[in-house]
C-alpha cells in the first residue's frame, strides 16, 4: 500500500488567492496530514479522491496513477474511500440505506426493506444492527461516524481518506473511536490518510505525520523547523 502525491493548485483571485503546492510519498498504513486550519489539508484530500483537479503534478495509490499530465480518473473509479468531515450522511435515508448507498444500483434510493448481505456484514461490524432503521438525526454522534465509516468500506477501497474524523465528537467519545479506526484497521488490509488538527490525534494514530502549513508540507515528524523535502517514509 502506498500513496505518492505531488499537486499544485491555486485557487481565488488576485485579491484572495491561495496556493497549495504539496509533495509527499508514504507506504506507512496510516498517513497523517496535520497543520492549521486553512493550511490546504481538505484540499489535498479532495485531489487525492477526485473530487478537485490540480493544476499540475501527480497522484498514485499503490502505483497507480489516477492524476498526472495524461491521465483524470474520475473519482467513482478511483477505488477510494472518503470520510467527510461532518459526514454527510443523506438525512432522509436510513442507517442501512446510507451504508448500502454505494451499492445501489443507479440514481434510485436504496430500498429500505431489501438489505444486501454486505450492509448487514458492515452494519454489524460497527454495532450498529440496532439503529439500522434510524434516520441520522436519530443516532449518536459516534454512531453517525460509524455509519459514515461503513459507508466508505462498504466498496472495499484500498485506502480510506477520513477529513478531521474525531472533530465533531465530544472528548471521551473521541478516544474511544481513535481505538476503534486502529482495531478496525488491525483488521483489515487498508490504507488510511487522515487528516487533523488536533496534536493528541496525531499522537493516538502513530501514523507518518505530514505537516501542512500555508499550502507547502513544512516538515514530517522529528523535524519542527524549516522547510522539509518531500516526505518519503516505509512502515
Ligand atoms: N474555491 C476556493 N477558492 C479560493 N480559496 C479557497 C477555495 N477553497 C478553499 N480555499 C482556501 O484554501 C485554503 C485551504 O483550505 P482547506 O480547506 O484545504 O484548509 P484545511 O487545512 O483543510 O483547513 P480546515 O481544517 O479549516 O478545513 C483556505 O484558506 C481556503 O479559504
Amino acid at each position: 500500500m502506498s500513496v505518492d502525491v505531488a499537486i499544485r493548485l491555486s485557487l481565488g483571485d488576485a485579491a484572495r488567492r491561495f496556493d497549495l503546492d504539496v509533495a509527499f510519498a508514504s507506504s506507512h498504513r496510516r498517513v497523517v496530514l496535520y497543520g492549521p486550519s486553512g493550511a490546504g489539508k481538505s484540499l489535498t484530500l479532495r485531489a487525492i479522491a477526485g473530487l478537485l483537479t490540480p493544476d499540475a503534478g501527480h497522484v498514485r495509490i499503490d502505483g497507480r496513477t489516477l492524476f498526472d499530465a495524461h491521465t483524470r480518473i474520475p473519482a467513482r473509479a478511483r477505488d477510494v474511500g472518503y470520510v467527510f468531515q461532518d459526514y454527510a450522511l443523506f438525512p432522509h435515508l436510513t442507517v442501512a440505506q446510507n451504508v448500502g448507498f454505494a451499492l445501489a444500483r443507479g440514481w434510485a434510493n436504496p430500498g429500505r426493506r431489501h438489505r444486501d448481505a454486505r450492509v448487514a456484514h458492515w452494519l454489524a461490524a460497527f454495532g450498529l444492527e440496532g439503529v439500522a432503521d434510524h434516520y441520522p438525526r436519530q443516532v449518536s454522534g459516534g454512531q453517525r461516524q460509524r455509519a459514515a465509516l461503513a459507508r466508505a468500506l462498504i466498496a472495499e477501497p484500498r485506502i480510506v481518506l477520513l477529513d478531521e474524523p474525531f472533530a465533531a465528537l465530544d472528548p471521551a467519545l473521541r478516544a474511544r473511536m481513535r481505538d476503534e479506526l486502529r482495531t478496525l484497521q488491525a483488521r483489515l488490509d487498508l490504507q488510511l490518510v487522515v487528516i487533523t488538527h488536533d496534536p493528541a490525534d496525531v499522537e493516538a494514530l502513530e501514523g507518518h505525520t505530514i505537516q501542512i502549513r500555508d499550502g507547502r508540507v513544512t516538515c514530517g515528524e522529528g523535524d519542527r523547523g524549516g522547510s522539509c523535502a518531500p516526505s518519503i517514509r516505509h512502515e
